[in-house]
Formats: C-alpha cells, structure tokens, sequence
C-alpha cells in the first residue's frame, strides 16, 4: 500500500490541463439534461416526479432530472439496506477498502468531467471545482487507509491466562445527508466513511447537487460496490427527511448542513421509537461565522490577500469562509483600503470562463437572503464595495465589505453563507479575540500576527475547531488539516482525520480464560 498523499490540483496555466478541462466541460455540456434514476438495492426506477438541477448562471438551462423517492421507495431502501447489512458487514475489509482506491482510480482519470458538471450544476469555478473533485478522491483514499489499519484493532492488555482483544464492528444502517456547497467531495466522503465501516446507507443528496451525486453512484459501482450496499435515493428533505431520522430500524446518521436542519435531525433523532434497540449516533456538521483576525504587526499584504480569497471564493458559500474581519486600530485603514482595492480586482461573471473568479450563488433562496442581509449590513455599517445583486439570467452577488461593524451587529452573529464579509476594529490583541470568540459557532478561524505570544494565546483561547496560522482560513486538506467545530457548528467530527471512522463503528471487547 503506498502512503496517502493528497490529490495535487490541477495546473491550469499549463495549456494541456486547460484544454484537458474544456474538454470535460464540453462533455457535460453535451449531457445537459440527462435523466438520473434512483438506486434501491442496485435496481435502477425512474419516477414520474423528478428534482429538476439547473445552472445557477444560467437558471434557464436544466442540468439534469433525477427521479425522487417518496416514503414508500425510501421505506424501500431502507429495507434493502437492513437485508445487505448482514453479508455486507462480513466483507473483510481490504476488499471494501479496495472499492474506494479503484473508485479514486476511475476519478482521478476523469476528473475534468467532475469538475465541470460542478461547474454548470453549483456555479464552481475550475480552481472550485477541481479542489472539490481532489478532495473526494483524498476522502476516498484516505479513508481506505484508515480502515485498513482500524481493522487491526487496538492493543488492550492481556493476563496470564487470560486473553483481551479490543476490535471495532460496522453499526447498520446510516443515513447520508450532506449540503450542496461540496457536491462532490463532502457528499462522497460521507458516504464511503460508512461504507468503507462495513454499514449499509442510505444516500440523500442535497436537492440542489444531485447530478453529481448521481455521476458518483455510477462510479462506485464501476469499481464493483455490490447492490443493495448503497441505496441512492434523492428527493424532497421535507417528505422523506423526518421519515428517515425517525424510522427505528435506523443507526446513524451523518449529516453536513445548517445549523436548523442540524439541530432538528438532532432532536428528532433522540426519541426512541417503538421497535428500535439503540440509540441512534448522530453526526451534525453544521455552519460557521468565522474570523479572521490582523494583528498589527501582521505581514498586511498577506492578511488583505487571504481576507479576500477567504470572503469570496466559491462566492462565501463555505461553512469556512471568512465572514468577520477583525483588524487592529492601528492597521486598520490600511487592511481594509488593501481588502477593498484587492476585491475591485476580482472577475465576475461565468465560472465555466477559466478567468472567472467569482461565479453565481446556488439559488433564488439563497440570493434573496444574502440581499436581505446586505440590507441589514447597511443600516448596521458602512458599505465600502459590492452590495448589488442581479438575478435576471443567474443569481449574482457582488463581493461586498461592510465595515465599521458593531461586534453584536446580525452580520455579525449570523451565517449569511454568501460574498458579504462584516469588519470590525479592535484596540488590542485581548479584545481581537474577545471579539472573535463572540459567537454562538466555532468552526475555523486565523489570525495573522509575527507574535508568537499572540499565536500561543490564540491556539489557548480563540475557540474554533480549525485554526489557521498566516493564513486564510478555508481550504482544509484530507489528512493535513482535519476538519469540524465547536459550538453551534456541530459534533467535531473531523472529517478526514483519524477519528473520523469511529463514529461509524462500535468498538468491542472480547477476554477469554485461557
Ligand atoms: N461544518 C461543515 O463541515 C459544513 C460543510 C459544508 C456546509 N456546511 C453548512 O451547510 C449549510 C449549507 O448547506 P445546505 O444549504 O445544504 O444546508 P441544509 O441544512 O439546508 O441542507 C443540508 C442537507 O439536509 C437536507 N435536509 C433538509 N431538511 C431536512 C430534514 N428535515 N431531514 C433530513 N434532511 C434534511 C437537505 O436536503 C440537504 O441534503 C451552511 O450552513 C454551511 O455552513 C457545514
Ligand atoms: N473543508 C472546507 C469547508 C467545508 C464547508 O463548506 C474548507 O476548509 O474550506
């Protein structure tokens, strides 16, 4: 087995890797409007009803149609899945391992072809997308390893005639229920950190991304996942999503999402049916109101760079994306000027245009409610750039800084999940954190000073799950930086860190006198 490594982005200033990416993008485009159907026990069933994914960009243009499951057919899966629970369990676990490398293989040859349905069905642009096809084959590689070596156990101490082992064991059935922001790699990495445990799952992919999930199912069972191990099962969250948190057959659910949809999966899931045996585990990976804080001895050129890579990029849709700047008085005016200038430099518009920099956002919901908070921002600070909004062909935001911010101020607390990033001043480095620390969430963070007494404090006392040093504070990497939070922002369960597995295993204990 050769050691885990992360997938290198691709290039796209070498000529072969940009006509490499055209290349995928035509394909998909040829596809457009292609039908998907839902997978229950590998049988293939198209319904009458379908989710209808269209591009954000160009909301006029169907990406795909793909079947949706009612609670019949979801009732269906779930009975599937129980039933291959018992041979699959029993796979020894170097071939189930073996399921998510040979599915790494297959993407990694085509993936342009990911990157680009992300293109047209999330409005990525090609370093987005390409970063988020990279990860699911980090998740798909990384969690393969992690199993192998789980498989071994853990070491527990034996007597003389006596004899201790200490192994973990798959659950049952899991629910899968990510978000649309990484359509690819988050919807892909939990699902296979089920899988690859020897549990069965139902997958529900978010009902704005579902034509990449659907590419991925395909793919896994390419590279040879038996039927009946995943069932693919999209459709409406509010018909079929309590029916499966509640069922009492069901073990675990893992969930990406909001913070409303978390803490209500979160409740439901702790009632005990009739009929059910466990209680159920529940993994809630929620959102975020994450800061970045300048110190004033900070390299400034690099925390205005990385305020607006981390404010912007994939238009602030990241549950790490910079929503709170946090500047030192005394470099204040000169961050923000540098932040402002920096962002009048982005490219807007198409992200299927290699030069684009910021695409559309997901939808019409999401664009309303940035506007909305836009509102809000500009009674409760001063509007330095951006502010606009057009939604006549796709749903455009432009960037926006509003400055001048009170520490209390709703854009200040609350997740906008869009291009608008609140600032706010600080007179020393005590109140920087305090005012970092100034939220309900606690999912990254990163400050940027040269005081190493400053940077030990922070990794003390700034209460976030990632923390970035000199850096912004997005882009997690499979197997470098683990990644979850504190607080309102879920279970911290570190996807793509060495704990992750556990929580779709049991551990067991086994002593025999000898
Ligand atoms: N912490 C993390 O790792 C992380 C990563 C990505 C996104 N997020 C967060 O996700 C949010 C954006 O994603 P979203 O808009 O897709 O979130 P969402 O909560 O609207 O939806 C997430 C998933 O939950 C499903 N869902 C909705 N209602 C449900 C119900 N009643 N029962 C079962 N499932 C239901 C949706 O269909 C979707 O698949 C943001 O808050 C972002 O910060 C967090
Ligand atoms: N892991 C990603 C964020 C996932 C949530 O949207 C990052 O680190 O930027």
């Amino acid at each position: 087995m050769i050691p885990y490594e992360h997938d290198e982005w691709t290039d796209f200033s070498l000529p072969e890797n940009r006509e490499a990416m055209k290349e995928g993008l035509s394909k998909i485009k040829s596809e457009l409007g292609r039908e998907f159907p839902l997978i229950i026990g590998g049988e293939r069933i198209e319904t009458e009803d379908k989710l209808v994914s269209v591009n954000p960009y160009r909301k006029d243009q169907v990406v795909g149609k793909v079947s949706k499951a009612d609670k019949e057919l979801a009732e269906r899966a779930m009975q599937s899945a129980l039933e291959t629970f018992e041979t699959w369990r029993k796979w020894p676990v170097h071939l189930r391992a073996d399921i998510l490398f040979k599915a790494a293989a297959i993407i990694r040859r085509r993936r342009h072809e990911f990157s680009a349905a992300m293109v047209y069905e999330s409005g990525k642009n090609w370093l987005e997308a390409d970063a988020d096809t990279s990860e699911a084959v980090d998740f798909l590689e990384y969690y393969g390893r992690q199993m192998l070596e789980l498989d071994q156990g853990k070491t527990v101490i034996s007597r003389l005639n006596e004899k201790n082992e200490y192994f973990y064991k798959p659950m049952g059935v899991g629910f899968i229920v990510p978000p649309w922001n990484f359509p690819f790699a988050i919807m892909a990495g939990t699902t296979v950190a089920a899988l690859v445990t020897g549990n069965t799952a139902l997958l529900k992919p978010s009902e704005k991304s579902p034509v990449v999930a659907a590419r991925f199912v395909e793919v896994l069972e390419e590279a040879g996942l038996p039927p009946g191990v995943l069932q693919f099962i999209p459709g409406d969250p509010k018909e079929i999503g309590d029916y499966i948190v509640d069922h009492p057959k069901l073990r675990f659910i893992n969930f990406t999402g909001s913070r409303a949809t978390g803490t209500r999966i979160y409740e439901r899931a702790a009632k005990v049916h009739k009929g059910q045996k466990w209680l159920k585990r529940v993994v809630a990976e929620m959102g975020g109101k994450d800061t970045i804080i300048v110190d004033k001895d900070a390299d400034l050129e690099l925390a205005a760079r990385s305020i607006v890579s981390s404010a912007f990029g994939f238009s602030g849709q990241k549950c790490s994306a910079c929503s709170r700047a946090i500047l030192h008085q005394d470099v204040y005016d000169h961050v923000l000027n540098r932040v402002v200038e920096l962002t009048g430099e982005l490219k807007i518009g198409d992200p299927a245009d290699p030069d684009v920099d910021m695409g559309p956002v997901i939808d019409d919901i999401q664009f309303n409610r940035i506007k909305e908070y836009i509102a809000i921002g500009k009674q409760e600070g001063d509007l330095l750039t951006g502010g606009e909004t057009d939604d006549s062909q796709g749903f455009m935001v432009q960037p926006t800084i509003i400055a001048g911010v009170e520490p209390e101020a709703r854009i200040m607390q609350e997740e906008i999940f869009g291009p608008v990033v609140a600032v706010a001043k600080g007179k020393d480095f005590d109140e920087l954190l305090a005012i970092a620390n100034n939220t309900e969430y606690g999912l990254t963070g990163a400050l940027l000073t040269r005081n190493r007494e400053h940077i030990q404090r922070a990794r003390e006392d700034f209460h976030v799950g990632n923390l970035y040093f000199n850096r912004g504070c997005t882009g997690s990497i499979v197997g470098l930086q683990p990644f979850g939070g504190f607080n309102m922002s879920g279970t911290d369960a570190k996807a793509g860190g060495p704990d992750y597995l556990l929580n779709f295993l049991e551990a067991k204990t086994t002593s025999e006198g000898l």
